[in-house]
């Protein structure tokens, strides 16, 4: 742990300017915590730089270029359900900003506290006798959810109860109220069916389920959020056909001809989903970014990480968007899939 810890703060306090004798002492307090307590607490700032870095380092993540503005809320000092279930409402919130949301992450205490939700307001999905309603990709955590008593109402937008779970204690249960929830409902800027399809996500996308791994420290209950691209929601969570399968429905009202691929009936549908959704998040004042100026935003990333002597490392086929990858710079070169830290890890699910 000492190594890990001791990389960790040398880059915090090169990066930072500050003197090697304030490092050298830090080191020496962060190795007597560690070989009195067997691990060692970080200052707010390393926590907080720490947060910011582990973002920079995301491989998969092409929003990187504002990982400098990340707001970190500290509530390591919490430790009842009921006191995770209100600082949680606070994330929400602060981050929500009435529709101008700020990147925020919330660093519960190192170990024994795990959310069980994939992201703090997600969409339910019941498997019935004929199809699945709401979100498939909900289905398990849903039932998970059933089991521990949440009844749910079998609709296509239930939001989900968040699931908060301490030590080893059963889990308890929280309805976040839906004052606290901002929607937007999907209309498209020409066509006036559009409405009739009753289609609305979320604003915010706050990722419950990841560990936050700074200098040898995980933090398992960490959630961060940023906004929206609006692939994510246009190309993927309403058009996969193992998600809201709108494509089909969507085509039909567009008079496009469903019979034949070459009609690029499916490729039209998915064009005019993502104008709808772009237009919509914009019209209600809710922070969206398009995939053309995310891969802008990326590559002034790029540019600025080569500029501080730092090496860009990605995902590739991550960082390329779903829709027209092929019209972004990042399609048209490779990219070294180096695995850093500080980062955000996959954990085992809890459930
Ligand atoms: C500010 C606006 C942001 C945008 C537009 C953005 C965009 C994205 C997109 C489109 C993905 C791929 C998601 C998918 O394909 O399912 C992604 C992945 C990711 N982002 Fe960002 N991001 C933003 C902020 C953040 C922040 C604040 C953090 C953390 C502090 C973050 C950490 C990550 C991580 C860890 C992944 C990979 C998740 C996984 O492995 O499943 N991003 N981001
Ligand atoms: N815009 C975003 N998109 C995502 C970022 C990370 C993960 C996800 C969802 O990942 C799921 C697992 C694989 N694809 C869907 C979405 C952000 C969420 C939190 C901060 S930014």
């Amino acid at each position: 742990m000492f190594n890990e810890a001791k990389n960790f703060i040398q880059t915090y306090y090169e990066e930072t300017g500050q003197s090697e004798q304030e490092l050298a002492a830090r080191l020496i307090e962060v190795e007597q915590q560690i070989l009195t307590q067997g691990t060692y607490e970080h200052t707010l700032d390393e926590l907080t730089y720490g947060a910011k870095m582990a973002w920079r380092n995301s491989n998969k993540c092409i929003g990187r270029l504002f990982w400098q503005s990340l707001n970190v809320l500290d509530k390591r000092d919490i430790h009842s359900e009921a006191s995770i279930f209100e600082a949680l409402l606070e994330h929400i919130e602060f981050a929500t900003n009435n529709g101008r949301i700020r990147p925020t992450i919330t660093v519960f205490s190192a170990q024994d506290i795990r959310i069980w939700n994939h992201q703090l307001i997600r969409y339910a999905g019941y498997e019935t006798d004929n199809g699945i309603i709401g979100d498939p990709d909900s289905v398990a955590f849903t039932k998970v959810c059933q089991n521990l008593g949440w009844e749910g109402n079998n609709g296509l937008f239930d939001v989900l109860p968040l699931v908060i779970q301490l030590k080893d204690n059963p889990p308890k249960l929280f309805d976040i109220p839906e004052a606290s929830i901002l929607e937007v409902p999907i209309r498209h800027p020409e066509f006036d069916w559009f409405t009739d399809l009753g289609l609305k996500w979320y604003a915010v996308p706050m990722i419950s389920n990841m560990k936050l791994e700074v200098g040898g420290i995980s933090y398992v209950a960490a959630p961060f959020n940023g906004w929206y691209m609006g692939t994510e929601i246009g190309a993927r969570n309403l058009a996969d056909d193992n998600r809201y399968n709108m494509l089909p429905t969507i085509a039909e009202h567009m008079g496009l001809n469903t019979k034949s691929n070459a009609s690029l009936w499916k490729d039209r549908a998915l064009v005019e989903l993502n104008v709808a959704v772009l237009h919509s998040y914009k019209e209600d004042g809710v922070s969206i970014v398009d995939h053309h100026t995310a891969a802008q935003q990326f590559k002034r990333f790029e540019a600025n990480e080569i500029e501080a002597g730092r090496n860009v490392t990605g995902n590739w086929s991550w960082l390329i968007p779903p829709l027209s990858p092929a019209t972004t710079h990042i399609f048209h070169k490779p990219y070294t899939n180096e695995k850093k830290t500080p980062n955000y890890f996959y954990q085992k699910e809890p459930y």
